[in-house]
């Protein structure tokens, strides 16, 4: 039996993800600034902004529930992709990702009163070649715009993914392995 705790989160994906491993949990709103520090490295990004969405959640609450903050990157040339703002932003992420290989990037948080836990989960994906056409088509299903990346692997996406090497859950936007590893070592 995993200690109750709080989901700093607004993604459905995490609520799921969290669900599936049968944890309970009280669902708080957690906004902080995600801009990209100088010379910040991708790894060290998401971890921060894992930790901050905790951190923010755990200011917000009377009772000393543990938090859970997350947060997920695609990683390609260097470049750390979020959420694409716009139709052409969109095309430039699948541009950078067809037929090719990129990493996500998965970090959690948990802070309570007396500790603070943090796992990263990182997962090659290899995307197979998508056309122009295919990729005018996945915009249109508004799946993309709220994915790191522009894109979902557990939705139309799935068939642009040849194979990945890592975590599914993570990609999706909670890696399930770590997360119960860091829910055994809150103490009670
Ligand atoms: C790559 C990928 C990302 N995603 C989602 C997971 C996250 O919800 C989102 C990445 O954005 P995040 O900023 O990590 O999360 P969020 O803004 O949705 O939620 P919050 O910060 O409140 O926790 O992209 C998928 O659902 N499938 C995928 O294949």
């Amino acid at each position: 039996m995993y200690p109750k705790i709080a989901l700093a989160s607004a993604s459905p994906r995490r609520r799921e993800l969290l669900q599936q491993l049968g944890v309970e949990f009280d669902l708080i709103s957690a906004s902080i600034d995600e801009s990209v520090l100088p010379n910040e490295t991708a790894a060290a990004y998401v971890s921060r902004l894992a930790l901050q969405k905790a951190q923010a959640g755990a200011a917000k609450i009377a009772n000393a529930l543990p938090v859970l903050g997350s947060d997920t990157s695609v990683v390609v040339d260097n470049k750390i992709l979020g959420k694409p703002t716009d139709y052409a932003d969109f095309l430039a992420m699948m541009q950078l990702l067809s037929g090719r290989q990129h990493q996500v990037m998965t970090a959690v948080a948990i802070v309570s009163p007396s500790q603070t836990l943090q796992a990263l989960a990182i997962t090659d994906v290899f995307f197979r070649e998508i056309s122009e056409a295919e990729m005018a088509d996945y915009w249109l299903t508004k799946e993309p715009c709220d994915k790191a990346g522009g894109y979902g692997i557990q939705g139309l996406a799935g068939k642009f993914v040849e194979k990945i090497h890592g975590s599914y859950s993570a990609v999706v936007g909670l890696p399930l392995c770590e997360t119960d590893r860091l829910l055994q070592q809150l103490s009670r």
